[in-house]
């Protein structure tokens, strides 16, 4: 079983709050059959269970901060572990969120073949969270979470998109275009890989 999830195709997609990188991945997920985790889905299902657990993580993405690496990188694996026999892919959305992130997830599972770095402007950002906002139902969709979200954002999981581009595998995505040009360009990144 290790040694099946070492050998997986694992593309991290990584972006600001509200940069895209759900509605990318949805489209991945339709194009190529990947298999599509998003470490806040995973949060939020454990939330919605009403779990002890989920009650603590709920408080912390309530404010906008970072629940514990332990925590997030084993739902993630167990998530993994659930289909790799079936999986073509990996697509892990919204992880690394730090550096310590990623080497923890190379450590504990493997090392990815690429990494999506989808990009928006701050502002483009606030402006999509706050329309998210209205519909999402997310207790982080606010004005006053959104602005600590970005902020850590920028402090955190920036340099995560250095740490990986001295290793070549960051493919930049302009995601300030309309949903099917960006498209455009995460398909061409992903058919660039071997
Ligand atoms: N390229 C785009 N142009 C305009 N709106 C977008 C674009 N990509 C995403 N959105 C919208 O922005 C919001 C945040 O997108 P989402 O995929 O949930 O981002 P993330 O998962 O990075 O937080 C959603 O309401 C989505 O419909
Ligand atoms: N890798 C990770 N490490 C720690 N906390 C995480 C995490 N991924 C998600 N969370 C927590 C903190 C985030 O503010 C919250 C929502 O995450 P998300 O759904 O990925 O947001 P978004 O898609 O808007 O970027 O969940
Ligand atoms: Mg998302």
């Amino acid at each position: 079983m290790a040694d099946k999830i070492k050998d997986a195709k694992i593309i991290f997609v990584v972006g600001g709050p509200g940069s895209g990188k759900g509605t990318q991945c949805e489209k991945v997920v339709a194009k190529y059959g990947y298999t599509h985790l998003s470490s806040g889905d995973l949060l939020r299902a454990e939330v919605a269970s009403g779990s002890e657990r989920g009650k603590t993580l709920q408080a912390i993405m309530q404010k906008g901060e970072l629940v514990p690496l332990d925590t997030v990188l084993d739902m993630i694996k167990d998530a993994m572990i659930a289909k790799v026999d079936v999986s073509k892919g990996f697509l892990i959305d919204g992880y690394p969120r730090e550096v310590k992130q990623g080497e923890e997830f190379e450590k504990k599972i493997g090392a990815p073949c690429l990494l999506l770095y989808i990009d928006a402007k701050g502002e483009t950002m606030v402006k999509r969270l706050m329309k998210r906002g209205e519909t999402s139902g997310r207790a982080d969709d606010n004005e006053e979470t959104i602005k600590k979200r970005l902020d850590l954002y920028y402090k955190a999981t920036e340099p995560v998109i250095a740490f990986y581009s001295s290793r070549g595998i960051v493919r930049k995505i302009d995601s300030e275009l309309p949903v099917d040009e960006v498209f455009g360009h995460v398909a061409k990144a992903i058919d660039g890989l071997k």
